[in-house]
């Protein structure tokens, strides 16, 4: 069982510590938000919340070792549990949306300690998506593309799941829109225009539960990996290439066997 510490309590943070708490395959020990009163706990459970300065975390680690953290805070946490991260050789699952080139490049110097996983998106299912639309892209490289990405009213940035299928489609941001509206959790829709015939493919994270099992899936998958800075899509391809191996093992021709 790994045991997980969680940082950012708010809209994803809330839903993602439901799942985290329900996958038998994990145990979840506390939770980092920006300001806690003091003996909070997750509802219902004695999981602690609390609040840390970056000067804490190591101490904290130390009482609370824990296997992985994932954080659904904000970019600059990263900065505040790095090195206490790198010292206790946690792994990382962050999903955290906008990270800037130089949080990034901060991400990999702690690949070179532990495991480490970033992703704008964290579902199984806009991960497979994007494999899908590599492929399309590959198979039909002249085809228009276009990206469309909604989201509750309040998100502020562009969508990092849209600049991402943007930059692996190599097609410039100007592709994306961008639409605005009440409580829609998240959708991305990638559209793909031939002169006769359109092919649409489209996720929808219908409940922010998941990205818990987005990152439960995560954690799974980085145990087993050398220290390194992991993507969603580096987990999602080596788990397809452990399952052709094992397609490849199959007698050539089925009917022949029976
Ligand atoms: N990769 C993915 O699939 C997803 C990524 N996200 C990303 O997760 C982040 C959080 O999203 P929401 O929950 O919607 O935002 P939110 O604003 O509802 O919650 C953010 C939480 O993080 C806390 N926080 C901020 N700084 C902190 C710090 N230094 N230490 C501890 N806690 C801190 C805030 O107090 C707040 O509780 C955003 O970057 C968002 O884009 C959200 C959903 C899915
Ligand atoms: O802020 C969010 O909530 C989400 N952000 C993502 C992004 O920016 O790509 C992913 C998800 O759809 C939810």
């Amino acid at each position: 069982m790994f045991k997980v510490g969680l940082v950012g309590y708010g809209k994803a943070g809330q839903a993602v510590a439901q799942e985290l708490q329900s996958d038998p395959r994990l145990a979840l020990c506390w939770v980092v938000r920006h300001s806690a009163q003091p003996g909070a706990t997750v509802p219902e459970t004695s999981i602690p919340i609390v609040s840390l300065e970056a000067q804490d975390w190591s101490a904290w680690m130390d009482a609370h070792p824990v296997d992985a953290l994932v954080d659904f805070s904000q970019a600059h946490s990263l900065h505040a549990y790095g090195e206490a991260l790198r010292q206790h050789r946690v792994m990382l699952v962050s999903a955290i949306s906008a990270y800037s080139p130089q949080d990034l490049d901060y991400a990999r110097t702690l690949g070179k300690d532990t495991q480490v996983m970033c992703s704008p998106n964290i579902t199984v299912g806009i991960n497979f998506l994007i494999m899908a639309a590599r492929l399309l892209r590959k198979i039909a490289p002249h085809a228009d593309v276009e990206i469309l990405e909604q989201h509750f009213r309040d998100k502020p940035e562009v969508s990092g799941t849209a600049r991402k299928i943007a930059q692996t489609l190599q097609v410039q941001d100007e592709r994306i829109t961008s639409l605005r509206l009440g409580g829609i959790v998240g959708q991305h829709e990638v559209i793909f225009g031939f002169p006769y015939q359109t092919v649409r493919l489209v996720h929808n994270s219908i409940e922010r539960r998941a990205f818990g099992t987005g990152a439960a899936f995560a954690i799974t998958q980085l145990a087993p990996c050398a220290p390194g800075f992991y993507t969603f899509d580096d987990l999602m391809m080596r788990l397809v290439r452990q399952e052709l191996l094992a397609d490849d093992q199959l007698p050539a021709d089925p009917v022949a066997t029976v």
